[in-house]
């Protein structure tokens, strides 16, 4: 069970095969600015590291659920109160919602305050004849179709890092508000995808184990998973609980590789396995939940029912259907529900924003709506009431809905907290 590689450094993921990494110019540049980032706090603590390992290894055990969500591309202009609270009030609601039909513990994990670089399926992008590089977040280039955005500059990295301790700050405000009436923890999560700026914000506890302060939890997205991989080597070396995704086309014995080496002491709350199969793909999870159970792994499973879902309009336009991504949560569930595993959260793309980048839902969002309510810097996000009625469903099919949390909340009537809220923080106060 155990890997046998060599010795993990910061800085063993350089020798290894290294994809969706961008190239900077300026060498001299990007070392300036790692280095001051490398001097600067972290931006969380060990101790809070520690203790959402802590809190998913009781999910891992099936005590209780995991609430993953936030835009798809965090971006720079997107930095103002009214949108990270609109965030903040999305997650908590949905997680009142689900902790007061389960009751379990709910722990919210925002993807926020970091999830600022993104792996693109091209290098390059072509409008009208032009081409030029792709976007990959605001911390490596600009989103606008110009020459002079798409260029990678290192003193984004910075300027991420400031706006990450801005939004933690807000967030932790946020958090301590909510907490007078008693709403628990709130952590924060991003791909770990820009390996140089996570090395910088490395940092060793007393015992010599080393911890990555840029966020509490991380994942390895499904194109950098590859085993002799540079972000799988990172994040083997840091004791943040971490994350990765799954495809379709993982198999039993690639992802049992994966896991002795992201887990090799087969620690509960250490490893995530998000699953991202596609409705038309979700079937073969259950052959997957078996094979893990028997080898008897310590993971906890979690369905990100939007990345094998992406879709285009005739027109171009990436987005998602509602009904799809529903379809693949209810699939996930019946798995889990047929080998007896537990399920133990959901990742979701979504914002506190009405937007329009997903089609149906309760509103029936259509293609014509995508083009005056898309705002997205990459991919498609639930809105709020979209988010709430698949929180709904996730209710209804975890067949643990009580009768007065069995319809969603109306997004607009979100502000304060539902009578529902009750038993959902009694758990928190024991923890
Ligand atoms: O968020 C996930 C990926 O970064 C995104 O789906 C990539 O999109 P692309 O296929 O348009 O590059
Ligand atoms: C890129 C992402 O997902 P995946 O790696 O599953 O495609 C993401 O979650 O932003």
């Amino acid at each position: 069970m155990f890997s046998n590689r060599t010795p993990w450094s910061p800085s063993s993921w350089q020798s290894m095969s290294q994809r969706q990494l961008p190239h900077y110019q300026d060498d001299a540049a990007l070392q300036q600015v790692l280095a001051r980032i490398q001097s600067y706090p972290r931006l969380v603590a060990i101790s809070e590291i520690r203790r959402l390992t802590s809190r998913m290894a009781r999910v891992a055990h099936g005590r209780g659920f995991i609430l993953q969500g936030g835009d798809c591309a965090e971006s720079f202009s997107d930095f103002c109160p009214k949108i990270i609270r609109q965030h903040y009030h999305l997650l908590q609601q949905m997680a009142a919602m689900i902790g007061a039909a389960s009751h379990q513990p709910v722990v919210r994990i925002g993807r926020i305050a970091g999830q600022y670089a993104k792996p693109r399926s091209s290098a390059m992008e072509c409008v009208a004849g032009q081409e030029l590089p792709s976007y990959r977040g605001d911390m490596i280039n600009g989103a606008e179709f110009q020459e002079q955005a798409r260029q990678t500059d290192p003193l984004r990295m910075e300027t991420a890092y400031f706006k990450a301790a801005g939004s933690l700050n807000y967030l932790r405000s946020l958090n301590s508000e909510a907490n007078a009436s008693r709403a628990g923890s709130y952590f924060t999560s991003h791909e770990a995808l820009l390996l140089p700026y996570e090395q910088s914000m490395l940092e060793q506890d007393a015992m010599g184990n080393w911890y990555c302060g840029s966020g509490h939890f991380l994942w390895i997205g499904e194109r950098t998973r590859a085993l002799d991989g540079a972000h799988v080597e990172f994040l083997r070396g840091v004791c943040n609980p971490i994350g990765v995704k799954l495809g379709p086309t993982v198999s039993r014995e690639e992802l049992i590789r994966l896991i002795d080496v992201l887990n090799p002491f087969n620690e509960a709350g250490r490893l995530t396995l998000i699953v991202r199969n596609g409705a038309a793909h979700i079937d073969r999870l259950p052959k997957l939940l078996e094979a893990i159970q028997l080898e008897g792994r310590e993971v906890l499973w979690m369905c990100d029912p939007m990345h094998g879902n992406g879709i285009q309009t005739a027109d171009g336009i990436k987005t998602r259907d509602f009904a799809s991504i529903q379809a693949e949560l209810n699939g996930f569930l019946d798995a889990h529900r047929k080998i007896g595993t537990h399920p133990g959260g959901v990742h979701l793309e979504l914002t506190g924003l009405n937007v329009s980048e997903c089609l149906g839902g309760p509103s029936k969002v259509s293609e014509a709506d995508l083009a005056t309510g898309y705002l997205s810097a990459c991919d498609p996000r639930l809105n709020p009431e979209q988010a709430m009625a698949l929180t709904a469903t996730l209710v209804n099919q975890l067949g643990l809905a009580s009768e007065r949390a069995t319809s969603p909340i109306a997004p607009k009537a979100q502000v304060g907290l539902p009578a529902v809220h009750a038993q959902h923080l009694d758990w928190e106060s024991r923890v």
